[in-house]
């Protein structure tokens, strides 16, 4: 005779995602609120510069746009969080943090893993006071570290420093599009077989030469456009 086995009770997750603690939702919806002014803030820096900027001069350009959120959405923020609580990566890095909208959300998935932690970089003086409250805020300031400057030197620069983990196993490119080569490139010493890079905004014009690289099977990756908002390139380093 078959025996019919009962089955089991689905194990309930004992607390909700970090994401939904108040201390995190609360500054989420600020910052997502403050981003809807973004148009009329990207007005007021092409006032004070109408020549515009080229792509020689990024911290011209962050400090001329350093009212600026240009946020991930709330869709991608989430795609990010599952992303890392899959993987469980031990360093994330973010090209780009801006005012921390997608930090939070890497942030609060490192927390709910238990291990790993942050690393992001930013060259708005501005944003980045602005960011590191908000992570204490947060409850999340013990699982991020700011590097101020520019990524394409203050990235090698902390990975090869002596105590500093070196292995990356996820990257986040969200900062000026030109640079996402370049600072992948930077990376790839360091980027583990396996490690997900994930780059923002693949519909713009910019960002197709970085997509035609991670897309050439020479370079050593495979991935897919996933369509979040301006999509998102999700690469997995082989
Ligand atoms: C699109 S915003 C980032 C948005 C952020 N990821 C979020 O979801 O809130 C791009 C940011 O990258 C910063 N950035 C651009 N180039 C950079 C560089 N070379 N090094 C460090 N930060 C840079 C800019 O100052 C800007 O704040």
């Amino acid at each position: 005779m078959t025996s019919i086995s009962t089955p089991s009770t689905p194990s309930i997750p004992s607390a909700p995602s970090t994401l939904r603690d108040p201390r995190v939702a609360e500054p989420l919806r600020r910052l997502f609120a403050a981003a809807q002014q973004d148009d009329a803030a990207y007005q007021r820096a092409l006032a004070r510069s109408p020549e515009g900027f080229t792509d020689t001069d990024a911290q011209q350009r962050a400090d001329a746009w350093s009212e600026i959120y240009m946020p991930i959405s709330a869709d991608a923020g989430r795609l990010l969080y599952t992303l890392v609580r899959a993987v469980k990566p031990r360093t994330v890095i973010e090209f780009g943090m801006s005012y921390g909208i997608s930090t939070l959300h890497l942030a609060a998935a490192v927390r709910d893993n238990g291990v790993g932690h942050v690393v992001t970089t930013e060259m708005s003086a501005a944003k980045i006071e602005a960011a590191r409250a908000t992570f204490e805020e947060a409850g999340l300031r013990d699982v991020v570290t700011i590097l101020q400057g520019d990524a394409l030197q203050s990235i090698p620069k902390h990975l090869d420093a002596d105590g500093a983990g070196s292995d990356v196993d996820f990257v986040l490119l969200d900062g000026w599009k030109d640079l996402y080569t370049p600072v992948l490139r930077a990376l790839e010493p360091h980027l583990v077989p396996g490690a997900l890079v994930i780059a923002d905004d693949t519909s713009f014009d910019s960002v197709q030469p970085y997509l035609a690289y991670v897309r050439d099977p020479a370079n050593g990756y495979e991935g897919v456009t996933f369509p979040v908002e301006d999509g998102m390139e999700i690469s997995c380093r082989l």
